[in-house]
């Protein structure tokens, strides 16, 4: 949107304040200023040589408020994805295609969808319907659909077209990879050679893919990837200040994870914050094209956690990526010295994250085992433990037993497992997020079942109302943050259990006259 913001005539005079209103005439400006002041976003737009364009708080936020909600510019299948109607993204089993194009659909109302009209439209360039015949596994033919939705907006939405052409595409560095050479022949050339379509150039066709997998955000849940013009402007950070969520309509909500002060930069983080460094650097690297160098990254302890670090064979003392991760050669144990060759390291995680893969369906004590020997290679906090810990807090009291069955010791051991991955979540994850989310809501679980367990005249003595105490302020903390998810996820639905388990226990505290 460039157009002035009383008027909508073409408009090149910014708000001083948050550089996002634009107006034709300083008279607009001042006659907008009342209206204005009251939304000013509390954030405006940056430009540096290594950044590029990024996002900076314009005054102190609070943590939790809203600082930006953005309605995609489109919203399209994952690059990667098995077929999926182009309507309500699905899974489709071919039962139903489109009466236009012959893409597999839902229904007819799913074909009506407004999502579908591009390419729908460019796919009709063919004289017979598209027929998709490899369902229920991964399929290349739809790797074009969000670039077609994209190209699209050439001659159909110019303004919308522009906007994403201002994205960062990082084409130039994109040539060569193996990822151009897979666009070249599943997007650029299925577009030509299948769809018939002619119009757009192979380079048009490389800078829209680029800047899909730079800018685009993956919505949690359904398979879906949207673009959005003003969210994307965040920058990346390793420890970031914002979190995301979606509403319904699939707009974008950015808020304050953190309180954010005037001057800082707005960040949210491209990979996982709680992977390891070398895994984040990689991620970054070789799918948006820059080297982070935040100071989470050129710490080889990751701020004392060791959530990268393997343990020494000699001494069992962590060994740290050396000479920095950034530029790591050997993993160097911080006690006695002694080096470990990456090749032999990474050797060891790949044999360990093989194991991994196996534990989402196997039973717990699989998971625990798993936790038991890897507890001599890798460092207690290290991203595979961690992982599987933070998954069998959540399944403890859930998967094999509901909680009031579980055994004491097992209470025990899924209160331990969630504040151990809290503790690091409150340091990479920090503040309104849903990862903290999701830990206070089960550690409120926990604190809660023990209350429950007192033999009843404990119930009445002071530790059992600090008891209580704890588990409001946990389940307060996370209803809050849960119930900002979309009602779509499961989350949502988590928070919606962690208030009604909140009442329960105000209740009880209310009555403990301790
Ligand atoms: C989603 S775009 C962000 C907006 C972009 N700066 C622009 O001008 O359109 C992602 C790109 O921004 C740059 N970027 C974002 N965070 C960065 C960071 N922490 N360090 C260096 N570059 C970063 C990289 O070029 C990255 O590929």
């Amino acid at each position: 949107m460039t157009g002035c913001y009383v008027c909508q005539s073409p408009a090149n005079l910014y708000c001083g304040k948050c550089h996002v209103a634009v107006y034709c005439s300083k008279d607009h400006q001042k006659q907008d200023w009342k209206l204005h002041k009251t939304q000013c976003s509390p954030y405006r737009i940056c430009q540096s040589p290594t950044l590029g364009r990024y996002l900076e708080a314009s005054r102190d936020i609070a943590a939790g408020d809203v600082i930006l909600t953005d309605s995609p510019l489109l919203l399209g299948p994952k690059q990667v994805t098995m077929p999926v109607c182009l309507g309500c993204f699905s899974p489709v089993d071919g039962s139903y295609s489109c009466s236009q194009c012959g893409w597999p659909m839902c229904s007819s109302d799913c074909e009506m969808m407004s999502l579908h009209k591009p390419e729908c439209q460019l796919s009709q360039s063919r004289s017979s319907p598209v027929q998709v015949k490899k369902f229920l596994q991964m399929n290349e033919m739809y790797e074009c659909i969000t670039p077609l939705r994209c190209l699209w907006l050439r001659d159909n939405e110019p303004q919308k077209w522009k906007d994403l052409m201002q994205m960062e595409s990082h084409y130039e560095e994109r040539k060569n990879t193996d990822i151009f050479e897979i666009n070249q022949t599943n997007v650029a050339e299925f577009v030509q050679k299948y769809l018939f379509v002619k119009d757009f150039n192979d380079e048009e066709v490389h800078k829209i893919c680029g800047i899909i997998d730079v800018n685009g955000f993956e919505i949690p849940g359904p398979n879906i990837v949207g673009l959005y013009g003003k969210a994307c402007l965040l920058e990346h950070s390793c420890i970031p200040n914002t979190a995301r969520a979606y509403d319904q309509q699939l707009n974008i909500i950015v808020r304050a994870a953190v309180p954010i002060k005037k001057g800082e930069h707005l960040t949210t983080t491209y990979s996982d914050p709680m992977w390891g460094t070398t895994n984040r650097q990689y991620h970054l690297r070789t799918t948006k094209y820059f080297k982070c160098i935040c100071s989470r990254c050129q710490d080889p302890t990751e701020l004392g956690t060791h959530l990268s670090s393997i343990l020494c064979k000699s001494c069992s003392g962590n060994m740290i990526l050396s000479p920095s991760p950034l530029n790591p050669e050997a993993y160097v144990c911080q006690d006695c010295g002694i080096s470990t060759s990456m090749e032999e390291a990474d050797f060891m995680l790949k044999q360990i994250g093989e194991r991994l893969v196996v534990l989402k369906d196997a039973p717990l004590s699989v998971s625990e085992a798993f936790l038991r020997d890897t507890s001599k290679q890798l460092s207690e906090n290290h991203y595979y433990r961690t992982d599987v810990k933070f998954a069998i807090a959540q399944m403890y009291g859930r998967k094999e037993e509901d909680i009031d069955e579980l055994h004491k010791d097992l209470l025990d051991r899924k209160e331990q497992l969630c504040r151990d991955v809290l503790r690091l979540a409150d340091l990479f994850s920090p503040g309104v997020t849903r990862l903290c989310g999701l830990l206070r809501f089960e550690l409120g679980q926990c604190i809660r079942e023990r209350y429950r367990r007192l033999p009843k005249k404990h119930k009445i003595q002071a530790p059992a109302k600090t008891l209580l105490q704890e588990a409001a302020d946990l389940l307060k903390q996370a209803s809050v943050v849960l119930l900002l998810e979309s009602q779509m996820q499961d989350e949502y639905q988590l928070g919606l259990q962690a208030e009604d388990d909140l009442e329960e226990v105000n209740k009880l505290l209310a009555k403990c006259r301790i």
